[in-house]
């Protein structure tokens, strides 16, 4: 467990957040540019010294202003990866490489260096120069070297921002997977929420130096009442779903959920069984007071209007429940007189096949 309490002011800006963040897996510090995500990273790696707080690892305090305490950032153990990747560049991948192996201290256990560049697919990468390397290897070079330090935490700080569409694609199944080998807990810096979708359990949201809420990305994704998330364009429910069958003459792959299954286009790379996560924008999910027949759409569900909450001028979102798993629809608030909706009310939801095209592998 992560536990995280800060307090600290710059010119017009007071970052005074609380959160607890889980000892494993990535949480991920979201939020608009310019609300405290880089400070909160800072105050945690000991780069930035808070007017007043409180940093501790599974009750290891590296920072508590109110008794005088204030590791040195070098002795935190936190490895830190920025969104330029910082490597030096007069020297070869593998020298940088061993350098984080150098600091590693004595007698901690970790992944080897043989280990790390087959898990981020260095091999071939080993004798080049950093000022050769496109920005993904090169990101994939400073993950490798904040990972053989051995830290007990990590601290990415956007560190795909920097790249290209196909570059972040191309790097993010690393992350994934070095977030499921590292066993560590991670600290996530990003304003994408694909990111988020694709590597977070945990998410904090933040505005303006403060919390607004914190919990499992599934369960903030599914709230309506959170405008910096249910306001975006591409806001919507992030369900987890196990691939039940590929239907392949109909060229759709079957997913199902809790309470429910969806049919996306298919998706040929995904075995039986596996899990995904898909995210279902609100924008996409229509609802009908009757179950449609002669109708294109291939998911059809029966659910239930839990709250409607205004979503601007002439929107609300719909706060819908299949089964135990809530789903958002957006909808115009002449839809909401017109078909008499209302809280309790019992609905079909219905979503298009292609509104899966952004599916993201969890
Ligand atoms: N050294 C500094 N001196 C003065 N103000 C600062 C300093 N560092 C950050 N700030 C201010 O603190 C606020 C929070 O900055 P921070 O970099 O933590 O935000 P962020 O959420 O990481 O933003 P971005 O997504 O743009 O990187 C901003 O208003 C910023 O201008």
């Amino acid at each position: 467990m992560l536990d995280v309490a800060l307090l600290h002011q710059y010119p017009g800006f007071t970052l005074d957040v609380a959160f607890t963040a889980p000892g494993t897996g990535v949480t991920a510090l979201f939020g608009p540019s310019g609300c405290g995500k880089s400070t909160i990273l800072a105050a945690v790696a000991g780069l930035l010294r808070p007017a007043a707080g409180r940093v501790a690892l599974h009750d290891d305090v590296m920072l508590d202003t109110t008794s005088g305490i204030a590791v040195a950032p070098e002795r935190r153990r936190c490895g830190v990866v920025f969104q330029d990747s910082r490597l030096f560049p007069h020297l070869s991948v593998e020298a940088n490489l061993r350098y984080g192996l150098r600091r590693a201290p004595h007698g901690v256990s970790g992944p080897t260096f043989a280990e790390v560049v087959g898990l981020l697919g260095l091999e071939a990468l080993l004798g080049r120069r950093p000022l050769g390397l496109s920005g993904g290897e090169r990101q994939r070079v400073a993950l490798g070297r904040a990972l053989l330090a051995r830290p007990r935490l990590l601290l990415m700080d956007e560190p795909l921002a920097a790249l290209d569409a196909a570059r972040r694609v191309e790097v993010l199944p690393f992350l994934a997977r070095l977030r499921d080998a590292a066993g560590l807990p991670v600290l996530y810096v990003t304003h994408a929420l694909e990111e988020v979708d694709a590597l977070a359990d945990h998410l904090v949201l933040l505005e303006a130096g403060q919390v607004l809420a914190a919990g499992t990305v599934e369960a903030l994704a599914a709230r309506a009442d959170l405008p910096a998330l249910a306001r975006r364009r591409d806001a919507g429910a992030l369900l987890g779903c196990t691939v039940l069958a590929q239907e392949a003459t109909r060229g759709l792959t079957r997913l199902g959920f809790p309470g429910g299954e969806l049919l996306v286009p298919r998706r040929p790379g995904l075995a039986v069984g596996e899990q995904l996560r898909v995210r279902l924008r609100a924008r996409d999910v229509a609802v009908a007071l009757e179950a449609p027949r002669g109708i294109s759409m291939h998911n059809i569900m029966a659910c239930r209007i839990e709250e409607i909450v205004p979503a601007g001028e002439a929107e609300v979102l719909l706060r819908l429940q299949v089964g135990p798993t809530p789903l958002l629809s957006r909808v115009t608030r002449d839809s909401v007189g017109r078909l008499g909706l209302a809280p309790g009310l019992e609905v079909f939801a219905l979503v298009k096949s292609i509104a899966f095209d952004h599916a993201a592998v969890a």
